[in-house]
C-alpha cells in the first residue's frame, strides 16, 4: 500500500476513494480500522471513521490508530480527509486531528484545502466558496451537526488548534507546482504547520498534487488527492490495474437520515414520482415508537423503489432538536437506519442507497461491513460500492454525502448499482 487515507467519515471516504480510482490507484475502503492485514496489491486504502462530530480526543485516538495500521502496511504518504464544507466546530475535529496526525509523523508544510471544483467548493482568499455563495450563506449554516458560520478558513481552524495556520494564495497557486513548493517552504519558514491552500479548479489541485509529491501529511478534501496518484505513476509504482465492477439484482431501498439542501430536493422528486414512501418522525423516533422490521418488512414488499426517510427542513430540524437534545435526536435516527439496514439485509435486499455521511456511518458500522470494493461513479463524489453482507450474500450500496448528487440521483443510483 502507498497512499494512506484517513477519513473522517463514510460517504467522504467512497468520495476519496472515488477520485482515487478514477486516477488509476487499486482502492480498498475498510470500515473502521480493520484488524487484518489489507489485501495483497491494494495501492490506496482509505479507513472510514465516524469521526467528524464526536469529542476531539476520540476522534485523535482513532486517527491515530487508523495512522499506526496504515503505516503497518507500508504507506509513504497520508492523507486525512474531512469535508468540502469543512464540517467542523471551533472545538473541532479538523484542527485537533490534523495537528496530532502532523506530531505523530513530525510532518510539516501540511496542506490544509477543502476544495472540491466538481461539488462547486472553491477556495479564494482563504475563503472557502460553495458555488458562488461564502460558506455561511451557503445552506451550511444549518447543519444540524456541524453549523458553519465562518467562511474564513485560516480564522476558523486557528480557533480549533494551537498549531500556527499559514496560508498559500491563488497568486502562488496559479503559477503551478514550483511556486506552490516555495510558497508552502516560506510559509514554514515564519513557523506555519498547517498551511491553508488556495484552489479554484482541478487544473489547479493537479499543480497543488505535483507539489505534494513526498509530502508525509496531506489533508483536505477529495479534490487534494487528485493529484497524488501521479506522483506514484512517475515512478512506476502503480500497477495500472482498474477494478471489475458487478452489479447486484434484487430489491433496491433508499434510507436517508440526510436534512441537507440537495438531499431534500431528491427527496420531493421521489415524491413528485409517486413512488411509495415512509416518513421517520424524529418524536416516534425518540420515543422508541418505530419497528425497525415493520418498517424493513414494508420496503421489502414494495414493487417499486421505496424510500425511508427523516429528511426534514431546517425548522423542523431545530424543533426536534430543542425538544429532544441535538445528541438524543441524532442517535434515536441513526440507531433506527442502522436496524432498518440489519432488517433490509436478513430480507435480501440488493442494493441500498443510503443519503448523508452520519446515516451511511450508522448504516455500515450497523451492517458490520469491514472492507468496500469502488465501482463506477454515479455523480461526483458518490462512487458504487460493493460488499459481501451477512449470509454471504453480495451487496451493493451507495453512501451519498448531504449536498452531493442531482435531483435524479436515487434513480441514477439505483441503475448504477443494479450495473445496467
Ligand atoms: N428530522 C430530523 N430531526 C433532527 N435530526 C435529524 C432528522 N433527520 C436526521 N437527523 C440527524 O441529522 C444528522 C444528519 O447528518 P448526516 O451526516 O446523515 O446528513 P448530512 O449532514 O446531510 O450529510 P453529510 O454529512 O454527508 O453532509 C444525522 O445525525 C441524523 O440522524
Ligand atoms: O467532501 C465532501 O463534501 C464529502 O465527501 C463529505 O465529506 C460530506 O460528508
Amino acid at each position: 500500500m502507498l497512499l494512506g487515507c484517513i477519513g473522517d467519515d463514510f460517504t467522504g471516504s467512497s468520495d476519496l476513494a472515488n477520485t482515487l480510482s478514477k486516477q488509476g490507484m487499486r482502492v480498498t475502503q475498510y470500515s473502521g480500522v480493520p484488524t487484518g492485514p489489507a489485501d495483497a496489491g491494494v495501492e490506496a486504502g482509505v479507513v472510514a471513521l465516524k469521526s467528524r462530530s464526536i469529542p476531539a480526543k476520540d476522534a485523535i485516538a482513532q486517527s491515530l490508530a487508523a495512522l499506526d495500521w496504515l503505516k503497518a502496511q507500508g504507506c509513504t504518504q497520508f492523507l486525512f480527509k474531512y469535508c468540502s464544507t469543512f464540517d467542523s466546530t471551533p472545538e473541532g475535529n479538523i484542527g485537533p486531528v490534523a495537528a496530532a496526525l502532523a506530531q505523530a509523523l513530525d510532518a510539516r508544510k501540511v496542506v490544509v484545502c477543502p476544495v472540491f471544483p466538481g461539488a462547486g467548493r472553491t477556495l479564494y482568499q482563504g475563503h472557502l466558496f460553495v458555488q458562488d455563495r461564502l460558506l455561511n450563506e451557503s445552506g451550511m449554516e444549518h447543519h444540524p451537526l456541524n453549523p458553519m458560520t465562518d467562511a474564513d478558513i485560516r480564522r476558523f481552524l486557528a480557533r480549533q488548534t494551537d498549531m500556527k495556520v499559514g496560508h498559500v494564495g491563488f497568486a502562488a497557486v496559479r503559477q503551478g507546482a514550483d511556486a506552490i513548493a516555495e510558497a508552502l517552504t516560506r510559509a514554514d519558514a515564519e513557523g506555519a504547520r498547517l498551511i491553508v491552500v488556495d484552489a479554484l479548479s482541478d487544473a489547479d489541485l493537479m499543480e497543488i498534487g505535483a507539489a505534494l509529491d513526498g509530502a508525509p501529511l496531506v489533508t483536505g478534501g477529495s479534490g487534494i488527492a487528485m493529484g497524488l496518484p501521479e506522483n506514484f505513476r512517475r515512478k512506476g509504482l502503480l500497477s495500472g490495474e482498474g477494478s471489475a465492477w458487478q452489479g447486484v439484482e434484487g430489491a433496491c431501498v433508499v434510507l436517508s437520515g440526510s436534512c441537507s439542501t440537495a438531499t431534500r430536493g431528491q427527496v420531493a422528486r421521489h415524491r413528485e414520482a409517486g413512488l411509495p414512501l415512509f416518513e421517520i418522525n424524529a418524536d416516534d423516533a425518540v420515543a422508541g415508537r418505530l419497528d425497525a422490521q415493520e418498517i424493513a418488512a414494508w420496503a421489502l414488499a414494495q414493487a417499486a423503489r421505496p424510500l425511508v426517510f427523516s429528511s426534514a427542513d431546517p425548522e423542523e430540524v431545530r424543533r426536534a432538536q430543542n425538544t429532544h437534545g441535538r445528541e438524543t435526536v441524532a442517535a434515536a435516527i441513526e440507531t433506527l437506519f442502522a436496524a432498518i439496514a440489519r432488517a433490509l439485509v436478513a430480507g435480501g435486499v440488493g442494493r441500498l442507497v443510503v443519503a448523508g455521511g452520519e446515516t451511511s456511518g450508522a448504516v455500515v458500522e450497523g451492517l458490520d461491513l469491514t472492507s468496500l470494493e469502488i465501482g463506477p461513479e454515479i455523480a461526483p463524489g458518490a462512487p458504487a460500492l460493493r460488499t459481501v453482507a451477512a449470509g454471504g450474500r453480495p451487496l451493493a450500496l451507495a453512501l451519498k454525502s448531504g449536498n452531493f448528487g442531482g435531483v435524479d440521483f436515487f434513480a441514477e443510483a439505483d441503475a448504477v448499482l443494479r450495473g445496467h
